[in-house]
């Protein structure tokens, strides 16, 4: 889709801002491009929609050199979002949206219903924010109209400059989920810029980490956390990258232990034989309709006791859905105090997480990336000694 072939952009002082750069980014993809200040991140962007011409080698879109292609109707192809969002301050949110179908003449009608759908795709309902002006909004908010502007003429190629750059963390982190949730509806091909490498990691299909002018590894978040292709790659990413590796590691049924799991309605007797055969000291509990109900220690039941599980067991709702990260489930357990969180499928008990479990998730996950891929250096960073 997006092809960079021996891509250069010297500038007239001599500095070389991006040096014989080649990768591609394919349809739908969406590569994050992530470095320290000044390596050349924005330069290859701007490239990609002529804001920069490149000093030598070429970029293809679709097959076609964009070296050749008219600036304006190229940028009309490719959506563009930067941090400092610049929305018309003297126009309605609605009609911020509205601005590149109405450049491209559509019908204002047509236009304006076009940018109230696109308000609602990124969480704001036009009824409420498409009469209000730009600094009557949130900074996350602008950040929403912003790629709601950008998709608002269904480009097939989206570039974003660090659009989340300017809000808080908590408000980055809400917008990076919605904007992947809209990434998997739009599916755009995407390039976003971030020099954040845990926004690069949670967002990216694939990461191109940049040092100075070049790109010094292109690979799968989980790649370029498991597996470093240099020991500038492993130190940009940190020496906390089993932590962040978390987040891109998702549970899967293998992962789970599967304790003796007991119903609401069973006698005490016939759950504590069905401990005991484990020989553990506690088990799940269900509803009768096989849903997480909680769990039950054999110390509180003497088999001696009739009644049932019921009126022993405990509540617990710490659960996370089966292909949450794993990032999600240790937070969870964080957050509950618990030693083991249910993992469920909608409502079916699949079986638990505990600190160890997690533990082996996480070396899989590492395993399964190192297999027969040489790396410059692969080493596990246990979530123990985070
Ligand atoms: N017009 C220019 N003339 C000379 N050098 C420039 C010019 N524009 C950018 N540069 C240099 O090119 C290099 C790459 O800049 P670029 O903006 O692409 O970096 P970046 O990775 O996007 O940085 P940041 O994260 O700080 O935005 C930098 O050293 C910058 O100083």
């Amino acid at each position: 889709m997006i092809r960079f072939e021996h891509v250069s952009k010297r500038y007239p002082d001599g500095t070389t801002a991006v040096d014989d750069l080649s990768f591609e980014v394919k349809e739908g993809e969406l590569v994050t491009l992530v470095g320290p200040s000044g390596c050349g991140k924005t330069t290859t962007m701007k490239m990609v929609n002529r804001l920069i011409e490149p000093t030598s080698g070429r970029i293809l879109l679709n097959d076609e050199d964009i070296a050749g292609i008219d600036p304006v109707r190229l940028r009309r192809r490719i959506g563009y979002v930067i941090q400092q969002v610049g929305l018309f301050p003297h126009k309605t949110v609605l009609d911020n949206t509205a601005t590149v179908p109405a450049l491209l003449g559509w019908k204002r009608a047509r236009a304006r219903e076009r940018a109230a759908e696109l308000l609602d795709l990124v969480g704001l309902d036009p009824s409420t924010f498409g009469s209000r002006y730009p600094d009557q909004l949130s900074g996350g908010q602008r950040q929403r109209v912003g790629v709601a502007r950008a998709l608002a003429a269904d480009p097939p190629v989206l570039l974003m400059d660090e659009p989340f750059g300017a809000v808080d963390p908590v408000v980055r982190e809400h917008l990076q989920t919605e904007f992947l949730r809209l990434q998997d509806a739009v599916r755009k091909t995407v390039l976003f810029v971030t020099h954040d490498i845990e926004e690069a990691v949670r967002l990216g299909d694939r990461i191109a980490v940049y040092g100075a002018g070049r790109i010094e590894q292109y690979d799968s978040p989980a790649l370029v956390l498991g597996a470093p292709a240099t020991p500038y790659v492993a130190d940009f990413v940190g020496a906390d990258r089993g932590l962040k590796r978390l987040s891109v590691t998702q549970i899967e049924t293998g992962d789970l232990e599967q304790p003796p799991v007991v119903h609401l309605n069973d006698p005490v007797a016939k759950a504590i034989t069905r401990m005991g055969a484990d020989g553990a000291r506690w088990a799940v509990v269900l509803d009768d309709d096989g849903s997480l109900h909680g769990w039950v220690s054999a110390e509180t039941m003497s088999p001696e006791r009739p009644g049932t599980v019921r009126e022993h067991a405990r509540r617990m709702e710490a659960w996370v859905p089966v292909g949450a990260d794993l990032k999600q489930a240790f937070s969870v357990m964080l957050q509950h105090d618990a030693g083991w969180i249910a993992v469920l499928d909608d409502n079916r008990f699949l079986g638990v997480l505990t600190p160890s479990s997690l533990h082996e998730a996480l070396r899989r996950s590492i395993d399964a990336d190192s297999e027969g891929v040489p790396r410059a250096e692969v080493v596990f960073d246990s979530i123990a000694t985070v």
